[in-house]
């Protein structure tokens, strides 16, 4: 039987289901990742202790489908360096989406859109709206600065006319304080692991 293929990317929770069930099963922490494509999965043999880990029992892992793909992560040192290579990867051509982009749009503000605007926005091709981030880093590119920016997506747009949610300033800052934690330990391991 054909392993499910996901079609979505996974959410924050089942990626760190993911990210703490590796970190149980291996002491190695890598400093490299590497892909290994068709037949050329032999690297991985050269790992020194090598600590391996099959696909189909990483939770919420997807699966190597391809005739030659191992299927496996092997975890250890290459060259003294700690790495992980995955012997198997995932193709689009296997269903597996590409990893999600979105177009951020940037308004004006301060009022939220309305209907007709979130659903010309949406047609355009939008995936997110704000009115802030877009400008900000305008300017610091501008005056030359190197960027990274971090939204947080805190509301839904209303597209339904019938719809009796309206997007709100209190909306925004609920979805701040829920997930402020989340944010300041993203930006702080950032900012922890920048040369
Ligand atoms: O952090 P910002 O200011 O981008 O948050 C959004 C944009 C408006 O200031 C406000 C709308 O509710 O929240
Ligand atoms: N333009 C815009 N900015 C936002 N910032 C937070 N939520 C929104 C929204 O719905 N629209």
């Amino acid at each position: 039987m054909l392993p499910t293929i996901p079609t979505e990317s996974n959410s924050y929770e089942e990626c760190k289901i993911t990210s703490d069930w590796l970190k149980a099963h291996t002491d190695v922490r890598p400093v490299l990742a590497i892909v290994c494509g068709s037949g050329l999965g032999g690297l991985a043999k050269t790992i020194k202790d090598p600590v391996i880990l099959k696909y189909q029992d990483i939770p919420n892992f997807p699966q190597s489908t391809v005739h030659g793909h191992a299927g496996q992560l092997v975890f250890g040192t290459l060259q003294g360096k700690q790495c992980v290579c995955m012997q198997g990867r995932f193709h689009l051509y296997e269903g597996y989406p590409v990893q999600k982009e979105g177009v951020y749009v940037v308004l004006g503000g301060p009022s939220f859109e309305t209907i007709a605007e979130c659903r010309m926005l949406h047609s355009m091709g939008a995936d997110a709206v704000g009115m802030s981030t877009g400008h900000e880093v305008i300017v610091a590119r501008h005056c030359g600065m190197r960027c990274f920016a971090l939204s947080l997506i805190s509301n839904q747009s209303v597209m339904d006319y019938t719809s009796k949610e309206k997007a709100n300033h209190e909306e925004v800052l609920e979805t701040g304080k829920e997930r402020a934690a989340q944010m300041e330990q993203l930006v702080s391991t950032i900012v922890a692991r920048m040369e």
